[in-house]
């Protein structure tokens, strides 16, 4: 895999995750209801970072969960992803709430809708919303970001790579050829 470019750097996550929380707080008139569920590996990270932007402007910490789904490739279809969704960790109760799903890329849609299956049959939200770092396209199901942090028009035979200094070396996003 080669390297192509550097989309963003820590500031710039850092930016784009503050005006997220501000979307979030204006799209639902406040917090009351609202609860954050990051998506393995790195949407965890991003929802507990966007926990405390919401926290320094709100005042009030939201509770942030963890679901676990695993892409692997069908074999039988060289282009598609199969979901496994191997877990949600909750310590909150969904039912009624503003489910805020956030995960650091969005591709073909599949892992959101995973992710959706499960929480449905976990509880019964009142809606569901979504916010990525990246939104890359080539959306194969009727899926769409409420938060986006950077639109990024790229290739299918590109890759983006999205750094986290909570389990990285560093925090950026980058651009690679396959
Ligand atoms: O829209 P999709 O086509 O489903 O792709 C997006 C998913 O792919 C990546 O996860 P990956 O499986 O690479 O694991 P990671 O989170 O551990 O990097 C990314 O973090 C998203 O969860
Ligand atoms: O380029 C991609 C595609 C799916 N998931 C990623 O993290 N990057």
């Amino acid at each position: 895999m080669e390297f192509k470019a550097k989309l963003l750097d820590d500031k710039m996550i850092d930016r784009s995750l503050t005006r997220l929380a501000h979307e979030i707080i204006e799209k639902n008139k406040g917090i009351e209801d609202v609860v954050l569920i990051g998506i393995k590996s790195r949407g965890v990270p991003l929802a507990h970072r966007l926990a405390s932007k919401i926290a320094l402007i709100e005042g009030k910490q939201l509770p942030v969960g963890e679901l676990d789904i695993t892409l692997y490739r069908d074999d039988l279809s060289l282009k598609s992803y199969e979901p496994d969704v191997k877990g949600l960790v909750l310590d909150f109760k969904i039912d009624g709430k503003i489910v805020i799903l956030v995960d650091d890329v969005i591709y073909t849609g599949r892992t959101v809708r995973a992710a959706m299956d499960a929480i449905i049959d976990y509880g019964r939200p009142s809606s569901i919303q979504l916010a990525v770092l990246v939104d890359r396209g080539h959306r194969e199901l009727p899926i769409r970001p409420d938060y986006v942090g950077k639109n990024v028009p790229t290739s299918s035979k590109e890759v983006v790579k999205v750094k986290l200094e909570e389990m990285d070396d560093a925090s950026e996003v980058s651009i690679y050829q396959n």
